[in-house]
């Protein structure tokens, strides 16, 4: 709902022009400035509490207690946020509601701004062009990012309007692999802060922080600690990238609103000492905090965020690096409605890949023989997920299953004999083998029908690897995951080139079409984004108060579902991206349907048409008319 409401002395107002936080001015709500009138002695009450007369938010304890009305909240500490039409300079610099030159006469005469604009009347449909053709005339790839973001930061609408309806072009600017090389001059290129920073500075007072967000109805959060950005290492904070990045997707490809989404970047310190020399690094100069600090300022975020926005909001942990990613996700999968994206969001979409590339080499997934480069969060994430829906359909053990699956690390093949040194989340791929030093030796050794690569490593499936899986494989399945482009395990092109075009090729990023002897070849892209959006917008719609497992696995077959004969016939095994929207619906609508079977929704009732009802909540970037 967009309008928001007003309760003045007992009577609704409602103002369906105005939605806007503005800085604070005035404490404890004696009075506001409403249609240009001062008003005094009104109460403002938060305007998604009302549209959905969700009344027993409005008591126990303060979570929703924002104006400190309650007397259980004396203690706590209010900000003063104020509500109040903005009009003139402060309309065309507010990003939520400026339109620029799409300002209709009548809206340029009652918003004061004649003369602020010059006079021509520019349609959305001609701004987006104009604007898409700015970002053409840029070569490089980080100037089309700054060059967009800079939008964002001007006209959110417009901004959205541009990626959804070019999102094929846009998705490698916005996202992998520019968003890497723009997190790793995020220092250099910063303009304005576009999430929450956190840091061990503001230890003790995370839910102060929170409070100066503007939006009081967040929904889902993406957060990072920057340890892991893509295959690109330790980032320190500028890591903040890719939580803003993963967001705008949830917009533009789920259609969750905006002002539902927050971006936060932790800040323990960074390991990278590439950064401490960088004078334009923007997060703290010292080591990262480990161990007791480390694992107190993650709680006080998890608990602050619950606190502050309550049971349902959804948290995405990103881009932490192993040795955290596994224990936050085991340690908050219980209290909070949290999911890792590296982990889980992967497996989902590596397994939709698998299950549509069956349908081109034959066979089912029992039937097949997985060989991992690269043993970590998205290996054996992606590793479990397929065991799991292997034991499932085939009626075996998850132990039966998982023996189809063989991982390599940075030491070889994970076996038996090095079970007592492994990490916890590789022991149950440890199997009895001879060691295998390295890929060439273990595709050879195992002969495996699946090569999947996510050693965040590029260049790693080697030319004789791959000639060697295609020798015994009339179609091999060949996932080079590995993010930004620079680390994938090998191009499409060497992919295609090295199988004689017989191979199935998806990529984490996106590669062209290649050609060769006048034949061309068509990747796929196998990237989380086609799922977490619509995990998100299920999520929300069905007011999930816990992920469970079972939800990805109908993500993912979800998302198989959707892969056409005419798809298959291409080689692509997953739908185009330029579809995204309806299948971030589909997705939405059986991962919320899963939650109401499972118990873990809220949202009642059940909505009769799931689809139809993801469909409707989706967020249209469209101008609003203004009276
Ligand atoms: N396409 C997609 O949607 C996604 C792609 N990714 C990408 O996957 C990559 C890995 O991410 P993640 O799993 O989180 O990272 P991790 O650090 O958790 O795992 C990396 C794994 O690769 C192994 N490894 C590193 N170098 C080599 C090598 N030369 N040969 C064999 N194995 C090697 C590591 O070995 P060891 O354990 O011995 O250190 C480790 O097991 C990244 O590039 C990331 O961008 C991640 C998530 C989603
Ligand atoms: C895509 C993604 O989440 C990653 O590469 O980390
Ligand atoms: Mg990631």
């Amino acid at each position: 709902m967009n309008s928001f409401s007003r309760a003045v002395r007992g009577i609704w107002v409602h103002d369906s022009s105005v939605e806007r936080v503005i800085a604070p001015q005035v404490a404890n709500f004696s009075s506001i400035s409403f249609s240009g009138k001062k008003i005094e002695g009104v109460q403002q009450v938060q305007p998604d509490v009302m549209a959905n007369r969700d009344m027993s938010s409005l008591i126990g304890g303060g979570v929703r207690d924002v104006f400190g009305e309650d007397s259980a909240t004396e203690e706590q500490i209010i900000t003063p946020w104020t509500r109040a039409v903005a009009s003139g300079v402060e309309l065309l610099r507010d990003p939520r509601y400026n339109k620029g030159t799409a300002f209709n006469e009548k809206e340029r005469d009652t918003h004061y701004l004649r003369g602020l604009l010059p006079p021509a009347y520019l349609t959305q449909d001609l701004q987006v062009k104009r604007i898409l053709d700015n970002i053409r005339s840029y070569e490089e790839p980080l100037q089309k990012y700054i060059a967009i973001m800079d939008l964002l930061e001007r006209n959110e609408r417009l901004f959205y309007k541009v990626l959804i309806d070019n999102i094929e072009e846009l998705l490698p600017v916005v996202y992998t692999p520019t968003v890497g090389e723009a997190c790793q001059k995020y220092g250099l290129i910063f303009q304005r802060p576009h999430g929450l920073y956190i840091s061990l500075k503001e230890r003790g007072r995370i839910q102060d922080v929170l409070k100066n967000w503007p939006e009081k109805n967040v929904r889902v959060i993406v957060v990072t600690d920057g340890e892991r950005i893509l295959g690109l290492g330790d980032l320190g904070v500028q890591g903040m990238g890719i939580p803003v990045g993963k967001l705008g997707l949830y917009v533009a490809l789920g259609g969750i609103r905006p002002s539902l989404c927050l971006p936060v970047a932790i800040d323990v310190g960074t390991n990278n000492q590439k950064l401490f020399e960088d004078p334009y690094y923007i997060g703290l100069r010292q080591k990262r905090a480990t161990g007791q600090e480390y694992d107190d300022l993650i709680h006080e975020f998890m608990f602050a965020v619950k606190q502050e926005y309550g049971e349902k909001i959804l948290v995405q942990f990103e881009d932490f690096a192993n040795h955290n990613a596994f224990k936050l996700l085991a340690k908050y999968r219980e209290t909070h409605l949290v999911f890792n994206d590296d982990i889980q969001g992967t497996a989902a979409v590596a397994l939709a890949g698998v299950l549509a590339a069956l349908r081109l080499t034959g066979g089912n997934l029992a039937d097949q023989r997985y060989v991992f480069l690269g043993a970590g969060e998205a290996g054996t994430g992606i590793a479990e997920l397929i065991a799991t829906e292997t034991s499932r359909t085939a009626k075996i053990s998850i132990e039966e299953a998982r023996k189809k699956l063989w991982l390599v690390d940075s030491q070889g093949l994970v076996t038996k004999s090095r079970f007592e040194s492994l990490q916890h989340f590789k022991q149950n791929y440890a199997h009895e083998h001879e060691p295998c030093e390295d890929l060439l030796s273990t595709v050879k050794a195992l002969k495996p029908t699946i090569l999947i690569g996510t050693s965040g490593k590029g260049g790693t499936f080697t030319k004789e690897a791959i000639e060697a899986l295609a020798s015994f494989n009339e179609k091999p399945v060949i996932f080079a995951l590995s993010n930004p482009t620079s680390q994938s395990e090998c191009t499409a092109e060497q992919a295609y080139t090295w199988t004689k075009g017989r191979c199935v090729f998806a990529s984490g990023s996106p590669f062209n079409p290649v050609t060769i002897d006048g034949k061309t070849y068509y990747p796929g892209q196998s990237n989380n984004a086609y799922i977490f959006p619509g995990m998100g917008l299920g999520c929300v719609i069905s007011g999930a108060i816990r992920v469970h497992d079972d939800m990805f696995l109908v993500a993912a077959e979800t998302l198989a579902s959707l892969v056409t004969k005419e798809h298959l016939k291409e080689g692509l095994v997953f739908p185009p991206l330029q579809d995204i929207r309806k299948i971030s619906a589909h997705i939405a609508a059986d991962v919320a349907a899963k939650a109401y079977d499972l118990g873990l929704a809220t949202r009642l009732p059940r909505p009769a048409d799931l689809l139809a009802y993801a469909e409707s909540c989706q967020y249209s970037p469209l101008y609003r008319p203004f009276r």
